[in-house]
């Protein structure tokens, strides 16, 4: 458990799932706690497991093994109430093109009766910047928008917990960084959310805790800050006035060291300062050590191992453990 939020009673809580389809086991004894006000990512690769496993918590998927909780309340047995506290924005288009933005949100409120859904249909248009699209058909709104009316498709019933499934999958740049935007929103405004991404970008830049799954399986779940220093190293690329092996600095006490020209040479090295702008300890270490050797540096640049290279590493892991290799 995140160390701030001992005490507190996680809002979801996946207790040992595990989901068949024939042979396919598509998730695999996964166990995982999700609390109030988190942004927390579902990392993983195509076929991982996440759609599966939102599938089962958010009720599409009845039959599993294990348990979910949301808000307490056992997915299955107390369904109609679970459904009330979920919201979900699957990958793919959930609504009627033919419909016009408001009617698709007023439908929706009638459907989880909500009591004012027209002032809630109306409220949500403005949040997410739709109201001059309102009685637009929802069928010639622009991609950005139709992205944004499922989120408020999601949010009419006013849930707790919101899944988005591939938020930005297929979406450009300025998109992207609009809906970073709104999510952030969102959870400043009580909602607790649960991302799936292949884009390790995403889960860098917008959640709190961030878990690995492959082959059905959760291998990992850390803070970000954790997990980029746990699995994460530092480096620091020198180029020097004459070249050098890498070799030489066999002692610098460093993890590894690269050569990536005959005068430049990257150092890479595990670092526990969280904060970007601290100077890890050994980096004075390194430069006496230059100079013992007589090595001037003419040009220093840093720099960290990003989300990628970590997923890289975990799934590298998981595949020597289960004798693969194939991502290795
Ligand atoms: N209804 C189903 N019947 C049979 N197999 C299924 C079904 N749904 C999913 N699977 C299989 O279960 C595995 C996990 O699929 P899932 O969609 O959960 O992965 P994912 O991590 O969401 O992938 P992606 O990132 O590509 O969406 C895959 O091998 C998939 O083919």
């Amino acid at each position: 458990m995140p160390t701030h939020l001992e005490g507190v009673e996680p809002l979801l809580n996946v207790s040992d799932v595990s989901k068949q389809f024939g042979s396919l086991t598509a998730v695999d004894s996964v166990s995982l706690k999700v609390y109030p006000g988190e942004i927390f990512a579902l990392l993983g690769p195509n076929g991982a497991g996440k759609t599966t496993l939102i599938g089962c918590i958010s009720g599409l998927i009845q039959r599993f093994s294990g348990s979910i909780h949301v808000g307490g309340l056992d997915v299955r047995e107390d369904y109609p109430t679970v459904r009330q506290l979920v919201g979900l924005v699957p990958q793919e288009l959930n609504f009627d093109g033919f419909f016009k933005a408001r009617q698709i949100l007023e439908y929706q409120g009638g459907f989880f009766g909500v009591r004012n859904y027209r002032e809630r249909a109306a409220q949500l248009l403005e949040a997410f910047s739709l109201t001059s699209k309102a009685e637009a058909n929802s069928r010639w709104l622009s991609g950005g928008m139709k992205r944004r009316l499922m989120i408020c498709k999601a949010l009419v019933h006013n849930p707790a917990l919101l899944f988005l499934d591939e938020p930005t999958a297929g979406v450009d740049v300025e998109l992207r960084d609009e809906l970073w935007a709104y999510v952030r929103r969102l959870r400043e405004s009580g909602t607790t959310i649960v991302l799936t991404t292949h884009y390790l970008e995403e889960a860098e830049q917008l959640a709190d805790r961030i878990g690995v799954i492959n082959n059905g399986r959760l291998l990992l779940v850390e803070r970000r800050n954790e997990l980029l220093n746990h699995y994460g190293e530092r480096w620091l690329q020198v180029t020097f006035h004459r070249r050098v092996e890498k070799g030489a600095f066999a002692d610098s006490g460093c993890n590894r060291v690269e050569s990536i020209k005959p005068r430049t040479c990257r150092f890479y090295f595990r670092d526990s300062t969280l904060d970007e702008g601290e100077t890890p300890e050994i980096v004075p270490r390194l430069l006496k050590q230059f100079e013992e050797m007589g090595l001037m540096p003419l040009r220093i640049e840093g720099g960290r191992s990003r989300l990628e290279d970590i997923f890289r590493k975990v799934i590298g892991e998981d595949g020597a453990d289960n004798g693969g290799g194939e991502n290795e």
